[in-house]
């Protein structure tokens, strides 16, 4: 087993999606705060990182707004993959891309995140990668729960109870694991049609227990329509301190 708790690590950024609780006429990866799309935000996070190999963006079949960025990386190389129906099949699409093309091995680690996390800053990247010398199967960025959890009836919006905080997160990424064990997690989980949301979960169906590093709440998933102001604010507010 080659030492690999130093090596670079290549960026999967699962770029596929529709974006349709953003109710956007342009996919959510592709609005502007700015003037730069959420998108190329979160990509300026990865480029010319000094642990970056390299990133595999996993975009729609047919997405026309890939090819009208305006990127510029100087020492990363930047490929596409398509991606799938889901964010799992958008990863395994890019992980594929990883071992057949780049002829990554199994114990080379990857970082898997969103497109639609562009506030995610340096210094929990490198929180993150911190755990490549632990003897953890990986770990993903978190951050604890900080308000009060209710859980409502299925049928109405109504309390049915509250839910104990205690040990609760939220789980954001990039999310770190190494190749070929995180393709046969998303493999096991496929063939059991088990959906997953992260990669984490995929380890945790196989009865692994992912590393939680803490990481800022403001490393935000542009989700909702709402969620664009703040992702501005943050930016803005991270660009006036760069
Ligand atoms: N088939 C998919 C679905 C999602 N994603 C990506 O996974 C990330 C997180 O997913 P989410 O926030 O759910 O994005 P969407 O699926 O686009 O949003 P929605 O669920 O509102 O349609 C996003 O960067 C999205 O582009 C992807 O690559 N492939
Ligand atoms: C991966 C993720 O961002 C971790 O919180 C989240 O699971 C993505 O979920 P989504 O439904 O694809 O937005």
């Amino acid at each position: 087993m080659t030492d690999t708790s130093l090596s670079s690590v290549w960026v999967v950024i699962p770029a596929a999606g529709v974006g349709s609780r953003m109710e956007a006429e342009t996919p959510k990866q592709y609005l502007k705060i700015e003037g730069k799309t959420i998108l190329e935000h979160t990509l300026s996070c990865f480029i010319n990182h000094p642990h970056v190999a390299g990133i595999i963006v996993a975009l729609s079949s047919d997405d026309p707004y890939w090819n009208q960025l305006n990127i510029k990386s100087t020492t990363t190389p930047i490929y596409t993959v398509e991606g799938g129906a889901e964010r799992s099949d958008s990863v395994e699409q890019a992980l594929e891309y990883l071992r057949v093309l780049e002829k990554l091995d199994d114990d080379n680690w990857v970082m898997v995140h969103d497109a639609a996390r562009p506030c995610v800053s340096q210094l929990d990247i490198d929180a993150l990668l911190e755990i490549r010398s632990s003897e953890s199967v990986g770990g993903i960025l978190a951050t604890p729960v900080r308000d009060t959890m209710k859980r409502s009836f299925s049928d109405q919006a109504k309390i049915s109870h509250t839910e104990s905080r205690e040990n609760l997160w939220h789980a954001l990424t990039p999310q770190l694991f190494k190749l070929g064990p995180l393709m046969r997690a998303l493999e096991f989980c496929k063939n059991k049609s088990i959906a997953v949301t992260d990669e984490a979960s995929a380890f945790e169906a196989l009865g692994e227990h992912p590393q939680l590093v803490n990481g800022g709440h403001d490393n935000i998933k542009v989700t909702y329509p709402s969620d664009m102001q703040y992702a501005a604010f943050i930016l803005r507010d991270r660009c006036a301190y760069d």
